[in-house]
């Protein structure tokens, strides 16, 4: 009975295949490639060959086939936090844990490499709530509960449901914005080595804008084969001008490699 010994759900990454992503992401949580005052930042997604996360704003779309699919939970399992902000929060209520086999919940102990989701909420958006799965997942021991990063102060009830199975409102920053300095200080002050940032659309475009793109350490890019059409959520940052205002690129990927797992192909360089 492979139940009794295997979670149903859980997910498995080839270790042939996770050789070659594994050059660029931390060799594990408790090491440090990373400055103190900033983690370790993979910035990841599945993207359409039209550049679009999604076939509309607010409509969840899967991109990843199986094995892809298993390559990001690989990954979960080797961050110590994952981000995403409030859109893709209330477009897909995601599960943000870890389901490869042998992490905490899914075959391990307690919650051994499990993520800490992170979700940037600045003006208190997202309704979260009992029946968030992230927040249920949370309450059965399957993944770490959020901590939402906010601007001002959110109402009593959503900060109980939070911290009823561990998870936090975080106030930071003083301005209009999160901005990313600030957001990657707090999770290094609470000890957070390293952090994948999944999306949406607006996170990437705002991180990949030319003044905090520099941020990002290593980019890991599942490429799916298939065409989303205009109206999607695409990923297009700013654009990026010399003194003269002549266009440059944004920026070019450094020791690049090609990985194909199913019928994706997943993309790794560094910045
Ligand atoms: N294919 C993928 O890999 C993938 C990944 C994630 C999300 N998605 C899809 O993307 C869509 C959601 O994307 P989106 O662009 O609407 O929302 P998003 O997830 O990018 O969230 C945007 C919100 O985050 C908040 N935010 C806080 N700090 C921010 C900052 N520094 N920069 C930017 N935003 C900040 C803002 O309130 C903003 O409105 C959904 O359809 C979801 O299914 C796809
Ligand atoms: N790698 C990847 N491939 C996709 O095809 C897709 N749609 C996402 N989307 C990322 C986004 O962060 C989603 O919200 C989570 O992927 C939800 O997934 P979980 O419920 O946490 O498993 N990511």
């Amino acid at each position: 009975m492979a139940n009794m010994t295997k979670p149903r759900e859980a997910l498995v990454f080839p270790p042939d295949k996770s050789s070659s992503i594994d050059l660029y992401i931390p060799p594990s949580s408790t090491s440090s490639q990373s400055t103190p005052t900033k983690p370790f930042v993979t910035l990841t997604y599945a993207t359409s060959l039209d550049s679009s996360l999604a076939l509309s704003p607010g409509v969840q779309t899967a991109l990843s086939g199986p094995e892809s699919k298993a390559m990001t939970h690989h990954l979960r399992s080797r961050h110590d936090a994952i981000l995403i902000g409030c859109g893709t929060a209330i477009a897909d209520d995601p599960s943000l844990n870890c389901r490869i086999e042998g992490v905490g919940g899914y075959g391990g102990k307690g919650l051994e490499g499990q993520p800490r989701p992170i979700v940037l909420d600045p003006r208190g958006r997202w309704d979260v709530n009992h029946e968030s799965k992230v927040v249920k997942l949370a309450a059965e021991g399957r993944g770490k509960a959020p901590w939402v990063f906010t601007l001002g102060e959110v109402g009593h009830e959503r900060n109980h449901i939070l911290e009823d199975v561990g998870g936090q409102f975080v106030r930071i920053g003083g301005g209009d914005v999160l901005e990313w300095d600030d957001i990657l200080r707090v999770l290094a002050e609470k000890g957070l080595k390293s952090v994948m940032i999944e999306g949406g659309g607006h996170v990437i475009n705002s991180l990949l804008s030319p003044k905090t793109a520099h941020l990002v350490d290593t980019v890991i890019i599942t490429l799916a084969p298939t065409w989303l059409g205009k109206g999607g959520v695409a990923v297009i940052p700013d654009e990026r001008r010399d003194e003269q205002g002549t266009k440059l690129a944004v920026g070019r990927l450094k020791d690049v490699k090609w990985v194909p797992l199913g019928e994706d192909v997943v993309l790794c360089g560094r910045m």
